[in-house]
């Protein structure tokens, strides 16, 4: 498969790295906005740039038919005008904010303890991230994809950063050293605490999960998640 790299910064370099291991190749290797040339006929778009960034990137590849994986965060308010082209020109789109497959598995975890937690009184809950002091976003993608999926599920109505009121869901952003990624959520009463968390030890998992993805939406057409990779 021809991949073409649009941002090549932590995470396009490791992705490079995985996807040769794989057997596919590089076509192109972009640290701006990408032009048809420079796509260099790739079948598949990986992209991890900046917040800044996505939109027009993702915009350029899906209007020239290219399917687009990406795992930017951070600009997720212009997230709907980019499915509506990704649909209007029967091209694909996927984003994940965090490829990672432990992630996934503790966004169902996750979306599973939530409703438990909704037939119980006396808990509240609170997100916890932790990232690297080079982080632009703030919450986190992953921090907000989990908030969701506990507002999907539970008495809480919208998030916030910080502290909170009635029905917000606090989420706590940490910035320490060089930390991959940590989210943690708490359910906390008067007299115990239930904590699930998931530390990632370094990048590799998130540039695999990517590859995976890139594998598994040439050819098809849509809006998707990494749910649809995985089956969950
Ligand atoms: N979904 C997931 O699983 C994960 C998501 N992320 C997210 O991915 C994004 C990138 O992370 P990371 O690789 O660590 O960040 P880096 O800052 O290390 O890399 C960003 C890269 O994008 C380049 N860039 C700048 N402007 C543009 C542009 N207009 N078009 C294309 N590329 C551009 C930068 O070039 P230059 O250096 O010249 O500025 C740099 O090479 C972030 O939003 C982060 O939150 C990160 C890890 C996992
Ligand atoms: O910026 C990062 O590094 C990461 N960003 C993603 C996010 O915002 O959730 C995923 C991962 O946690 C690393």
């Amino acid at each position: 498969m021809k991949i073409a790299l649009v941002g090549y910064g932590k995470m396009g370099r490791i992705i490079d790295e995985i996807s040769q291991n794989r057997n596919h190749e590089i076509v192109a290797r972009l640290k701006q906005t990408p032009t048809i040339e420079s796509l260099n006929h790739a079948d598949v778009v990986i992209e991890f740039s900046n917040p800044e960034a996505a939109f027009e990137n993702i915009k350029v590849c899906l209007e020239n038919n290219i399917p687009v994986i990406c795992g930017t965060t951070g600009w997720l308010d212009k997230k709907l005008e980019i499915e509506r082209i990704a649909l209007q020109k029967n091209s694909a789109f996927l984003y994940g904010s965090n490829f990672s497959l432990g992630v996934n598995i503790f966004f169902a975890l996750n979306e599973n303890l939530a409703k438990l937690m909704s037939n119980v009184s006396g808990y509240s809950c609170q997100l916890e991230e932790i990232h690297h002091i080079h982080k632009k976003d703030a919450p986190s993608g992953t921090a907000i994809s989990i908030a969701e999926g506990i507002i999907e599920n539970s008495k809480y109505e919208a998030w916030k950063l910080d502290e909170t009121k009635d029905h917000e869901l606090g989420i706590f952003a940490i910035r320490e050293d060089e930390v991959p990624g940590t989210h943690s959520v708490f359910y906390r009463s008067e007299v115990d605490e239930i904590e699930i968390k998931h530390t990632a030890y370094n990048r590799n998992g998130f540039a695999l999960g990517a590859v995976i993805a890139a594998e598994w939406i040439v050819g098809k057409q849509g809006v998707f998640s990494m749910k649809d990779v995985l089956g969950l």
